[in-house]
């Protein structure tokens, strides 16, 4: 299995979003870097959500880029998907590599140390860690953890920790410096004017 990519992009699906052209931007800038995780809203129906993920799915494979399927399982195995990410309202980690099996990438959602620990111990091979900073992408989320939440996290654990929530190319540096492996963004990319340019910066900060 080849080294998780630094740039996960999260598709959105609100109205008014264009995920695939968001996907296409990004692939030829960020190409095996990228990782990107198919995230429906709650209201999407399966097939839809499966013809969502086959499409990025196919995107993916020339420039051998990484596709998980957020939450449904079932959609990332029918599609052949590299993987998964689950968090504390989906199945447990444990069930979810039972799931998926040995050698796919399995990412959990942990917002401090010790859940992180329990996360790898179960079976995930990277870590979703955040809200590192205020986001209007998601309501419900607790405060901000900030990169000192970050790094309390990449202490405890051995797998990749990826740092998610208000994540943008002026943030990484930080995060970076506290540990993290990479980044998931949703905002930064999905209402950026230039898609491809916005990878290309988030890119030049994980990558300097
Ligand atoms: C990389 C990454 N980190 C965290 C999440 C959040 O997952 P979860 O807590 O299950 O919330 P939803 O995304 O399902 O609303 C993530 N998706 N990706
Ligand atoms: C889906 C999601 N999960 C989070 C968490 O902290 O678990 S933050 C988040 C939304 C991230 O979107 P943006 O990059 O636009 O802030
Ligand atoms: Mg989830």
């Amino acid at each position: 299995m080849p080294s998780l990519g630094r740039l996960h992009l999260i598709t959105d699906t609100r109205p008014g979003c264009d995920p695939l052209a968001v996907v296409r931007a990004a692939l030829p800038v960020a190409r095996a870097d990228l990782v990107v995780q198919v995230r429906v809203t709650d209201d999407t129906t399966d097939r839809q959500a499966y013809d969502l993920a086959r499409r990025v799915r196919a995107l993916c494979v020339p420039y051998e880029a990484t596709c998980l399927v957020n939450d449904r399982l079932h959609v990332a195995l029918a599609v052949d998907a590299h993987g998964g990410h689950v968090g504390a309202d989906d199945l447990p980690v444990a069930a979810a590599r039972r799931v998926l099996g040995p050698a796919a990438v399995l990412g959990a959602t942990a917002r401090e140390p010790d859940a992180a620990a329990r996360a790898v111990a179960a079976g995930a091979s990277y870590l979703g860690v955040g809200p590192c900073h205020p986001t209007a992408t998601k309501t419900g989320l607790p405060d901000p953890i900030g990169p000192a939440g970050i790094h309390a996290v990449v202490a405890a654990v051995a797998v990749p920790v990826i740092a998610i929530g208000g994540v943008t190319a002026a943030t990484v540096p930080a995060l970076r410096a506290a540990g993290a492996y990479g980044v998931a963004v949703v905002g930064a990319l999905s209402t950026a004017a230039d898609p491809g340019r916005a990878t290309a910066e988030l890119i030049a900060a994980l990558t300097c």
